[in-house]
């Protein structure tokens, strides 16, 4: 897979679609796009050269929002699942916010290649959703990192 299809984010509604990191209506941020790839999720994104940390790697605080992103997008996602849903199959997606977020830093991310996300679901509690993510370089596992999303509460709802 080489791009996502059908990314949940295409489906927030415009007022949540402005997202610094995954928001389609922000020209200005990162429109990470996250979809299914079997049972697992992924998001794939090329840094660009502004995005680096010493010439010819990656600033870690970009991939912390790329690990974010792709972790409350896989909560959306799965949620949506277990609603028997999948993302082009409604108008409206779930939405969670980051209640916690951890990124390991294993190995010195390159520019000049897409890096992969890859989710895994980790366990669901209540309105807590807990997603496992890879990241990879090629075919280097470069960062590892955990997201626990939490559904958006109903008083940031307009
Ligand atoms: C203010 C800006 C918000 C912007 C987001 C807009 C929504 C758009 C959605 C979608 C579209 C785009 C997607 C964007 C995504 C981008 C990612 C971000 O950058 S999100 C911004 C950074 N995150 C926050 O600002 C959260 C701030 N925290 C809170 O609002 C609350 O603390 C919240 C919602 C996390 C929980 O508050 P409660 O009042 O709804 O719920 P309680 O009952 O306290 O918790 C529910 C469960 O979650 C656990 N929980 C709460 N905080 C936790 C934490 N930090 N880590 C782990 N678990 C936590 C609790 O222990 C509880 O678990 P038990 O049900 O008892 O098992």
């Amino acid at each position: 897979m080489d791009q996502v299809t059908h990314a949940i984010q295409d489906y927030y509604p415009e007022d949540f679609a402005h997202c610094f990191g995954c928001g389609r209506m922000n020209e200005q941020g990162h429109q990470f796009r996250t979809g299914w790839d079997g049972d697992k999720t992924v998001t794939i994104y090329s840094p660009k050269e502004k995005h680096k940390a010493i010439p010819g790697f990656v600033y870690g605080g970009l991939i912390a929002s790329l690990v974010d992103c792709h972790g409350t997008g896989s909560a959306a996602l799965v949620k949506h699942r277990d609603n028997g849903l999948e993302p082009e199959d409604a108008e409206d997606a779930p939405r969670f916010v980051t209640g916690s977020l951890a990124v390991k830093y294993l190995k010195p991310t390159p520019q000049g290649v897409p890096l992969r996300a890859v989710g895994t679901h980790e366990k669901t509690e209540g309105k807590k959703i807990t997603i496992k993510v890879d990241v990879y370089a090629e075919d280097a596992l470069v960062v590892t990192g955990e997201v626990t999303a939490v559904e958006m509460p109903d008083t940031f709802k307009k």
